[in-house]
């Protein structure tokens, strides 16, 4: 996708609130968008869908310029997602997944079918949950259902603002892992506003960080805007603690394992000391027949017993090999050893890991971060020049302006430049006539639901014309492939 040149004055005033802006967002993939309050983040997401209809500039969806196609049509096929759901609340949880399906005129056994496995897929028992009212559900339930709603008619683009606001740390922390796991099975192209930077750092592929009038101040993986954040400004947006939350997506797997001196229960502990005195090391690790962890043993430990455990010690520092690097600091510290046993799928022994290969991990993932190319963000209205299709081009590439400031793009955005330079030239045949409307379009109505009137929809967007039935027509996935340039370590 790619959202080209666009401006947005409102009411004619002379201070934009979106400010030129070329954005690229790749494929199947999920950009955060950060910044202070009013900077124009949400003006620039519902401009995406139309919701707000930009005053200058085009959005192209898949090499389709869609900047001037009917709003209503076009936003069937993006998801859109608000804070606490944004539910219809005279409709049950079924009616409101099955909104736009029915717009779409599938049949009801196909509609129904399709209820129940986002149902399943956002974690709500299908039985107990479809019949319900939005009002007789938790924030957290209602938040499940809004997402399983902007699934509904399978969309290639999901739009979310603010969707994890309404509801309570532990909750929106669920929330996320849930999105997460349902991404990496989905692979949609997500464009999703907070205020939380530790949120972005979470879920984004991609973090743009904007400025009033929506200036990007930097485009880039969380990883390279934590290890170097453009200016001052980025550096305050991300607060203090930079190095802790590069904890919280850098994976134990990420990090170099030391081997340990291992012991088996049926050896003596004098021979165990003398491995762990000839590795010039302090501790060896007990393990059963199966290379799961029994005991951790110090030199001391082993030179006074006169037999190794055979029972596992409850109290060893383990942690996953998948878990978070913050997690793993976690364990040592409750554990005050600075180190930690490493299992994996079965509580297989993996290795050691301890607060210096924490370290290190972090030092290498600075290094890697600086080396990765991010999708275009500037303010300078331009976009770069394509000359062909693929990397091999993307890498002869002039250097691009703005704060993004890397020099290349992934592939897939590749496709969209080239779309945006055929639809210029097809622009003069004017825009997409569908007249094809409808009665509740539940992008505007959530929105709506969840904003006192004068904040929604933009005037010149709400005039939809009556809904003229049902066509069977259906919002058509995008490949879904995993786009080849997502950030190596991300989920
Ligand atoms: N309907 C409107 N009419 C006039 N000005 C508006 C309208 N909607 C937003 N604005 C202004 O446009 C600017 C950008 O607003 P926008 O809601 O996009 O910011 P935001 O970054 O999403 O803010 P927040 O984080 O507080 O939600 C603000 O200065 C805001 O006051």
């Amino acid at each position: 996708m790619l959202i080209e040149n666009v401006t947005k004055r409102y009411g004619g005033g002379k201070k934009p609130a979106v400010d030129q802006l070329t954005l690229e967002i790749p494929a199947g993939q999920i950009v955060m968008f950060v910044g202070p309050s009013g900077c124009g983040k949400t003006t620039t997401l519902k401009m995406i869908n139309r919701l707000i209809e930009p005053t200058e500039g085009r959005l192209i969806i898949n090499g389709e310029d869609v900047t001037d196609i009917n709003g209503d049509k076009l936003r069937r096929k993006i998801g859109y997602v608000i804070q606490a759901g944004g539910l219809l609340p005279h409709l049950t949880v079924a009616a409101n997944i099955g909104l736009v399906p029915k717009m779409l005129g599938w049949d009801k056994a196909r509609i129904a079918a399709r209820v129940d496995e986002l149902l399943d897929l956002v974690s709500l028992d299908v039985e107990t949950y479809r019949d319900r009212y939005p009002k007789e559900l938790s924030g957290g339930q209602q938040q499940r259902v809004g997402v399983a709603r902007a699934l509904a008619a399978d969309p290639p683009v999901l739009l979310m603002d603010e969707p994890f606001g309404a509801v309570d740390p532990i909750t929106r922390q669920r929330l996320q892992d849930e999105l997460i796991n349902i991404q990496s099975e989905l692979h949609k192209t997500i464009v999703c506003v907070t205020h939380d930077f530790d949120e972005a750092v979470k879920l984004g592929d991609w973090i743009a960080v904007f400025d009033e009038g929506a200036r990007i101040v930097q485009y880039d993986t969380p990883e390279q805007i934590l290890a170097n954040p453009a200016n001052e400004f980025v550096e305050n947006f991300i607060g203090s603690g930079a190095g802790l939350k590069q904890l919280n997506f850098a994976r134990v797997a990420d990090a170099e394992l030391r081997p340990g001196v291992i012991g088996r229960p049926d050896q003596t502990p004098e021979e165990v000391l003398k491995l762990v005195q000839l590795a010039e090391r302090r501790n060896a690790v007990i393990l059963d027949e199966r290379d799961r962890p029994l005991a951790w043993l110090s030199r001391e430990q082993l030179s006074r017993m006169d037999r190794l455990p055979r029972e596992r010690d409850e109290d060893l520092p383990l942690v996953n090999i998948r878990s978070t690097l913050n997690d793993a600091l976690d364990s040592m510290l409750q554990a005050s050893t600075g180190s930690a046993i490493v299992v994996g799928h079965r509580d297989q022994f993996q290795g050691l890991i301890s607060v210096e290969t924490v370290m290190n991990a972090i030092r290498e993932l600075r290094d890697t971060a600086a080396q990765r190319e991010a999708p275009v963000g500037n303010n300078t209205g331009q976009i770069p020049r394509v000359e062909g299709h693929g990397r091999d081009d993307a890498a002869d590439r002039e250097p691009r302006e703005g704060a993004a400031g890397s020099s290349a793009a992934p592939a897939d955005a590749d496709t969209e430049r080239e779309g945006a330079q055929r639809a210029a030239a097809d622009r003069s045949s004017g825009a997409d006539a569908d007249a094809d409307a409808e009665r509740e379009d539940p992008a505007r109505t959530a929105d709506d639901a969840a904003r006192p009137a004068s904040a929604s929809a933009e005037p010149e967007t709400t005039s939809g014309t009556p809904w003229a039935g049902t066509r069977p027509e259906q919002a058509r996935p995008e490949s879904g492939v995993e786009n080849p340039d997502r950030p190596e370590g991300r989920p």
